[in-house]
Parts: C-alpha cells; sequence; structure tokens
C-alpha cells in the first residue's frame, strides 16, 4: 500500500487562513496589524525568492510587512544597528534575520541582538534557553510546523518513538526538543551515528534534517510509520533542475503510513508557522494571550 501523503501546502494554508482571521481581529482591537521585519543582506537569489514569498504570504494574512535591505558589504556593527532600531520601534512585532548572512559576518550575533519578544524565528538565545527549560517562548518555525504535521496524522504523539537525523541548531536540536515535549521518545542521530539505518527502522515518526539528498533509502522506513523531510536539495537530473527531500521518496513512500512530499511538505508549514508567531509576539507584547490555533 502507498502511504497517505501529507499535504502541508493545504495545511499551511487553512493555518494561514485562520491566522488572517485572528489578524483582523488584533487589528480591530488593537488599532493596527501585526507588522513583521524581514531583514535581508546581500543578494543571494534563493533569500530574495524566500523574503518576497515571504513578505506576499505576510500581507495576505492581513499582517503588515516590512523589508530592510542592506547591500552585501554592510558590516556586522550596521546590520546590528538595524536590528536594535526594529527593536526600539514599538510598530514592529517580529524581526526575521534572513539566512544565510555574508561570511564576514557572525550570525549568532547577530541574531542574538533580536529582542527575545520580537524573535519570530525563534533563535535567539533567550527562546533557545525556553525551549530547552519548556517555559513559554517564541519557538523555531520549522519544527513547529514539523509537529503540526506529526499530529495530523496521529492525534497523539506520546509514546511515539521519534528519530530526529539532524542536529542543526535552526532544526534538528530544535525539533527533538518539541517532540519531547509531546512525550516522544527522541533519537538524535547525526553524521557521526553508527547503525544509522537500523536506528531510522525503529522510528514510528522519522524526521529526516541533513541536508544531503535521498539519503534516507526506502527500506530504512519501518512499515507504518509517518516520515517527515525537512531537506530541500536543488539537485540537477536528467539536465533538469529539481527539488529533492533528504528521504528517498519514491521508495519510503510504500512503506510509510504517511509521508510529506518535497516541495509541498513542511516548507510552507515554515512560512504559515513564521506568520503564527508573528501574531503571537504582537499578542503578547500588549500583554494579551496569543491566538488558540
Ligand atoms: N531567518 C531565517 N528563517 C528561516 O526560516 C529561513 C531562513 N532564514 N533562510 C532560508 C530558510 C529556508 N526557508 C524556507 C521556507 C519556506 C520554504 C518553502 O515554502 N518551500 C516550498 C517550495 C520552495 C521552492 O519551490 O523553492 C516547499 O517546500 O514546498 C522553503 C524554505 C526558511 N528559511
Amino acid at each position: 500500500m502507498s502511504a497517505r501523503i501529507i499535504d502541508g501546502k493545504a495545511i499551511a494554508s487553512a493555518l494561514r487562513e485562520r491566522i488572517g482571521e485572528e489578524a483582523r481581529a488584533f487589528a480591530k482591537a488593537h488599532g493596527a496589524p501585526p507588522c513583521l521585519a524581514v531583514v535581508l543582506v546581500g543578494d543571494d537569489p534563493a533569500s530574495q525568492v524566500y523574503v518576497r514569498n515571504k513578505g506576499r504570504a505576510t500581507r495576505e494574512s492581513g499582517m503588515i510587512s516590512i523589508e530592510k535591505r542592506l547591500p552585501a558589504s554592510a558590516s556586522e556593527a550596521e546590520v546590528a544597528a538595524v536590528v536594535r532600531a526594529l527593536n526600539e520601534d514599538p510598530s514592529i512585532d517580529g524581526i526575521l534575520v534572513q539566512m544565510p548572512l555574508p561570511v564576514h559576518i557572525d550570525a549568532h550575533s547577530v541574531i542574538n541582538e533580536i529582542d527575545p519578544a520580537k524573535d519570530v524565528d525563534g533563535l535567539t538565545e533567550t527562546n533557545a534557553g525556553r525551549l530547552l527549560l519548556g517555559v513559554q517562548g517564541l519557538r523555531p518555525c520549522t519544527p513547529e510546523g514539523c509537529v503540526i504535521l506529526a499530529k495530523s496524522v496521529r492525534d497523539r504523539l506520546e509514546g511515539l518513538r521519534a528519530v530526529v537525523v539532524g542536529r542543526s541548531i535552526l532544526v534538528g536540536k530544535p525539533l527533538s526538543l518539541l517532540l519531547l515535549a509531546e512525550n516522544c521518545t527522541v533519537v538524535m542521530a547525526h553524521s557521526k551515528t553508527r547503525d544509522l539505518p537500523e536506528i531510522c527502522r525503529s522510528a514510528d515518526i522519522l524526521c529526516a534534517a541533513v541536508g544531503r539528498p535521498r539519503l534516507i533509502e526506502g527500506d530504512w522506513v519501518k512499515k507504518g510509520a509517518v516520515v517527515l523531510d525537512i531537506g530541500i536539495n536543488r539537485v540537477e537530473e536528467d539536465g533538469a533542475a529539481r527539488l529533492v527531500g533528504d528521504v528517498d521518496f519514491e521508495a519510503a513512500k510504500e512503506r510509510a503510513e504517511a509521508i510529506t512530499p518535497v516541495p509541498g511538505g513542511v516548507g510552507p508549514m515554515t512560512i504559515a508557522c513564521l506568520l503564527r508567531n508573528t501574531l503571537i509576539a504582537a499578542a503578547r507584547r500588549r500583554g494579551v494571550r496569543g491566538p488558540a490555533i
């Protein structure tokens, strides 16, 4: 039996719809919609596309989107100064510094300049610490999206064995912590893990976030598992550019119960969760409860 394909695009679009309603109610109650600022340094073509898409999605959800662009030659101090000005601006609810930054800029330092209350990526030390502690904070968008997708298949994640392949700051580590918070038994696997195929075969929920095209083979997937493919790899195949995940989708879907496609799986959820975080940040900054979505 072929797996059910988890339609991340449709789930994200339904979530964005609900966020839009909440954002409009917020605008009525507070006199202005939530506002997201995106800082883009340099002219990386992929980043330009992401930022344009984020801007469009933000406006479609009834929120305000502003962009601060700096040249690739901007110094770390200049980028930090832009972030600090956005921190001070009361009309800004969320700040996202688009990655990657030019190599001469230390991304960690710049991210840490963001006011944790406006850190809609959930990447500052403060929000990472809050995630570790299990207290209220802003959670990273892609991992949050993954948990929503897993719950679209399994009502309760409690007691399930989750294997997360990849330990990046952006995805692997925070996703492991979020799944732990859902009472999964979490295995954090990575490039030095021994017997990776065997460990993957033990997963009820298999999450691949390594950035290696089709690393996870079909027979690494347990029958009936939920597979979340977080990889977005651009490859050249038969002379055409294609987007593929970290999982061999065609093979894995013959064993999984449900699987996310690439594109159209986890990616769209990242943007929906970013908008959700912006709404949450806007509400909390005004001392009201965040959205119940
Ligand atoms: N501060 C920061 N926060 C981020 O969250 C962040 C970032 N920097 N830098 C770049 C990565 C990448 N990222 C994606 C978001 C949505 C899709 C997405 O919606 N992808 C579509 C299709 C994309 C396509 O066709 O190229 C999909 O998977 O269906 C992909 C990638 C957010 N990132």
